[in-house]
């Protein structure tokens, strides 16, 4: 039997996620064509919508989580640095109160596409939220990642932004990264956390400036991997990371906690 003919277009209710997909400016395919087709392709569609900020076309929040576990993941396995960038554009406020919101909006989408030509295919860039962005670079080391964000932060505070009312507008962003913990299973909250500490430094110290907490520094033997593989490659989420009890972090005050 054809797959189509399991399918009845007409005893479905179809209209919302039809009206979704072409507020989202999707082309959905003639509800003629294959039935199959046709649902495969509005799945599709309302997948991709469902993972990306409308506003800016970047990745969004939901998107980033699950990119950030499998990193996580990823860097427990195989010890290679990964880095992650928090972004926030500095005094927006100011933005939206002299020029008006939808000049906000064009920043913010100037912004994003700017964030998005400086980083390799291999790296997400999402929007965490309002004014702020997040960049996740899996396989890179200490001074690599340095260079990226200072790449980032002057690519940002070069552009001339052309808004609709003829004023030009420049703007700079603040930048704070940490590198995920390697050989170890940590939690998207840690390093998120950790990430973000660093761009409240760099606000706190001038804004326009890329922070990022000090690689920690974690001396693994071939034996100790070997002992740390046995449980993780059985799923067991035996190592977390943690903040140490005075509230400090980075290479001094990390602790890693064995959870039995
Ligand atoms: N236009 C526009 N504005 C937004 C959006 N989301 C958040 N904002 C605005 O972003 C601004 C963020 O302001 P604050 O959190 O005070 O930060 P700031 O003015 O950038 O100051 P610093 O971060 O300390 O440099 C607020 O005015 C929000 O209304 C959005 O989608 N569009």
């Amino acid at each position: 039997m054809p797959a189509s003919s399991l399918v009845d277009l007409r005893q479905l209710r179809l209209n919302d996620a039809r009206a979704l997909l072409e507020h989202g400016g999707q082309r959905l395919p003639d509800d003629q064509t294959d039935a199959t087709q046709f649902l495969q392709t509005v799945i599709d569609q309302l997948s991709e919508l469902s993972l990306k900020d409308p506003l800016t076309g970047l990745s969004n929040r939901r998107y980033f989580q699950s990119i950030v576990l499998r990193e996580i993941e990823m860097v427990a396995r195989s010890g290679e640095s990964a880095l992650l960038l928090m972004l926030d554009i500095d005094h927006f406020k100011t933005v939206n109160d002299q020029h008006g919101h939808p000049a906000g909006d064009a920043v913010l989408q100037v912004v994003a596409k700017t964030l998005a030509g400086c980083v390799r295919p291999m790296d997400t860039v999402a929007r965490f939220g309002g004014e702020e962005f997040v960049i996740i670079l899996p396989s890179c080391q200490g001074q690599y990642g340095q260079q990226v964000a200072e790449r980032i932060r002057e690519a940002v505070s070069a552009l001339k932004i052309q808004l609709n009312s003829g004023v030009t507008l420049r703007i700079t962003i603040s930048i704070g990264g940490a590198f995920a913990p390697r050989w170890v299973r940590s939690t998207s909250e840690l390093w998120v956390d950790r990430a973000d500490i660093e761009l409240y430094r760099a606000k706190s110290e001038g804004r326009n400036r890329v922070c990022i907490e000090a690689q920690p520094v974690l001396a693994v033997s071939a034996e100790e991997k070997h002992l740390l593989f046995g449980p993780l490659s059985l799923g067991d989420p035996a190592w977390i990371e943690s903040i140490a009890n005075d509230g400090s972090t980075g290479s001094s005050g990390s602790v890693m906690n064995r959870m039995n």
